[in-house]
């Protein structure tokens, strides 16, 4: 079978999107290993799947899987290219978009300015839902890593974040702590880990090393995860410029119960097809 693809990304965290409402096609997670893999195939951070909704309110069905195969809840920076998509595709002319997630819905707000802004939903901070092993919610926990006594946050932004706080995020350890954090027995469905470093009220630095993926050179639901995490601890105002390594992206949060709000940037690269 012939597959058409885009291959977009949103401040260099890269994906392959797939238009599965005019093509049919299921791929299993050996294939999407494959398709990932940047030497053997077309490369990317996740896989992104455009698909018919399945509740009546929502207009697409947009799916998510990272390069090692999983099918995860959330992906912030894929959700703006998913609203870019899908209007290049002309699937849709709407520029507010409702989006069914396996983490809930997402609402995308394509900006004039190219910009696409989304309301990433009310962060989620009860343990039993980000799912994090602990007896009670509190803002910040000890976690026991690699004979270190770290204090993390921990966040679900539809899919599981642990945030902390380090000096400067060019020293961070992020390849020593980052898979150690993302295996911790606490998170049972393991968990993306964020660094972050506060700059002011108003600006923050990040870098993410992604659950089934790696490090990468954004994480959007990270960044709202931060910037949550960073706001309940007193540190960050209700608007902050997260910086990534691959951009920025500008962040309002009110607080508890309220919907964090994210808007940055989405690229298109290129189109291909592939024989599956
Ligand atoms: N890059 C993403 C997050 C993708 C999913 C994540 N790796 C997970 O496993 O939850 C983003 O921009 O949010």
């Amino acid at each position: 079978m012939l597959l058409h693809f885009t291959k977009m990304h949103g401040l260099g965290n890269d994906f392959m999107v797939l238009d599965l409402i005019s093509q049919k096609v299921r791929l299993r997670p050996e294939q999407i290993r494959r398709l990932a893999d940047r030497h053997f195939g077309v490369g990317f951070d996740q896989l992104l799947t455009v698909e018919v909704p399945t509740t009546p309110d929502a207009d697409f069905r947009y799916r998510i899987y990272n390069a090692d195969g999983s099918e995860v809840e959330n992906c912030g920076n894929g959700a703006r290219c998913f609203a870019v998509f899908v209007h290049d595709r002309k699937l849709t002319n709407k520029n507010r978009l409702q989006v069914e997630t396996a983490g809930g819905p997402l609402i995308l707000l394509i900006n004039d300015k190219g910009l696409v802004t989304v309301d990433m939903g009310v962060p989620r901070l009860q343990p039993d839902l980000i799912p994090f092993a602990a007896e009670h919610q509190a803002i910040s926990y000890p976690l026991e890593v690699a004979g270190q006594s770290l204090e993390v946050g921990a966040v679900s932004m539809g899919n599981p974040h642990a945030v902390l706080r380090i000096d400067d995020v060019a020293h961070a350890p992020v390849a020593e702590l980052g898979p150690q954090i993302e295996n911790h027995p606490r998170f049972p469905k393991r968990v993306n880990a964020g660094f972050l470093q506060v700059v002011s009220r108003n600006q923050g630095r990040l870098r993410v090393f992604e659950r089934g993926v790696g490090e990468t050179l954004a994480c959007g639901t990270g960044a709202c995860a931060a910037m949550v995490y960073g706001r309940l601890q007193g540190w960050f105002d209700s608007r902050v410029e997260m910086q990534l390594p691959g951009g920025h992206l500008q962040l309002e949060w009110q607080g508890e119960g309220h919907p964090v709000m994210m808007t940055g940037p989405a690229q298109k690269v290129f189109e291909g097809h592939l024989h599956l």
